[in-house]
């Protein structure tokens, strides 16, 4: 699957995306459910090779599965399972999240059924037709399993939607709370692309403004403030201290991403932390919103595009404004406490630009 097609992908989302905004007419409204159903549509048509329509039911049900089960499992509750298994289970809340995964396999399930029914290998549209593939052609290797197929899907699912729909949710109420950065990326916006045309991947290089504000957007919103833990495969020693063999370890992002010794203002929403004296993007070893080494996170790139194409995509056809009786100093800044930080919840009005 090369990187133009996955382009192609977030491109056709962008057009409903937008009718979505649209039909909306300027009237304030909640971009959680449809931001989550644009992007997971995205993760759809890389997976299943399709996209499905909003209102589809099945489609629905996946959104209320993926949106409820990431909720679930930023609760305090489901949170303490995860850190001690043994004395949380009493708790109760987890087997939510195990009958929501369930639910998810499920869905799934009975999308690789159907697949493997109309499945040719001339028509390759899909990480479940390429998975096909190769059980095809590799039957002795263990790994290319159906459980596994499944298992991996879900691990797309979770890892790739919430975290990019929350971003994008982040830049545009941090738009509201700017309004003078929204205009300097509309001016960015208007000089490199033409009216009635779609943002591309290669015009981000001629955009170092909205590049920036985008980096910032991820640095600020600091959605994964604990990482995902990880276990010391041996021994480990750092700064003196010896880490022993299988400790479980928490790599804290935000001590990176808010370190005062690394970016001029922390605490404050500022582009220019990824800006020169030129104006030209600059790269900063402290943002690592994706975290590092060699357990980082797969699906960067994609991440990238998406957070690229859907924010000027939008910006482009709609300013952002808090709705009626809402001062941008109303905007609250506080993010909702969970495994992910979300904003806490909010209502827009988008405008059309022309
Ligand atoms: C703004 C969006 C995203 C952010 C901030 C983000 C961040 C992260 C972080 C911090 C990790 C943990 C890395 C570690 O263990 O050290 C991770 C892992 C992962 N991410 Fe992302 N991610 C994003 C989008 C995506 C997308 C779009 C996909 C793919 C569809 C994806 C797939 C994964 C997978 C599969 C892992 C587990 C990697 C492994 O342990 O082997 N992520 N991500």
């Amino acid at each position: 699957m090369g990187k133009k097609t996955v382009e192609a992908r977030i491109q056709d989302e962008l057009f409903p995306l937008i009718e979505n905004f649209k039909s909306h007419n300027g009237k304030p409204f909640d971009t959680n459910v449809i931001m989550n159903s644009a992007v997971s549509n995205v993760i759809c048509s890389i997976i299943f090779g399709k996209r499905f329509e909003y209102d589809d039911p099945e489609f629905k049900k996946l959104i209320r599965i993926v949106t409820k089960t990431t909720k679930l499992a930023g609760t305090p509750k489901v949170m303490m399972f995860n850190y001690f298994p043994r004395i949380s289970t009493f708790l109760g809340l987890h087997n939510k999240v195990e009958q929501n995964i369930n639910d998810l396999c499920e869905f799934i399930s009975k999308r690789i059924k159907y697949k493997k029914k109309e499945f040719d290998t001339n028509a390759i549209s899909g990480y479940i037709d390429a998975y096909l593939m190769k059980q095809e052609s590799a039957k002795v290797e263990k790994y290319f399993d159906d459980e596994n197929m499944i298992y991996s899907v879900v691990d797309l699912f979770g890892a790739g939607t919430e975290t990019t729909s929350t971003t994008l949710r982040w830049g545009i109420l941090l738009m509201m709370k700017y309004p003078e950065i929204q205009k300097k990326v509309q001016e960015e916006i208007r000089t490199h692309i033409k009216q009635g045309q779609m943002p591309t991947v290669d015009d981000r290089r001629n955009m170092p403004y909205t590049e920036a504000v985008i980096h910032e957007i991820q640095r600020f919103a600091n959605i994964i403030p604990l990482n995902v833990s990880h276990t010391t495969p041996s021994d480990v020693y750092f700064r003196g201290y010896c880490i022993p063999k299988g400790t479980e370890v928490i790599p804290f992002l935000t001590s990176v991403l808010y370190d005062k010794t690394q970016w001029k203002t922390p605490y404050e929403f500022n582009p220019n932390h990824f800006l020169d004296a030129n104006g030209k993007f600059v790269k900063q070893n402290a943002f690592m919103p994706f975290s590092a080494g060699r357990r980082a996170c797969v699906g960067e790139s994609l991440a990238r595009m998406e957070l690229f194409l859907f924010f000027t995509g939008l910006l482009q056809t709609f300013t952002f404004y808090p709705p009626p009786g809402v001062s941008r100093e109303d905007i609250n800044l506080k993010p909702g406490i969970g495994f992910t930080l979300v904003p806490l919840p909010h209502l827009v009005c988008a405008k059309l630009n022309y």
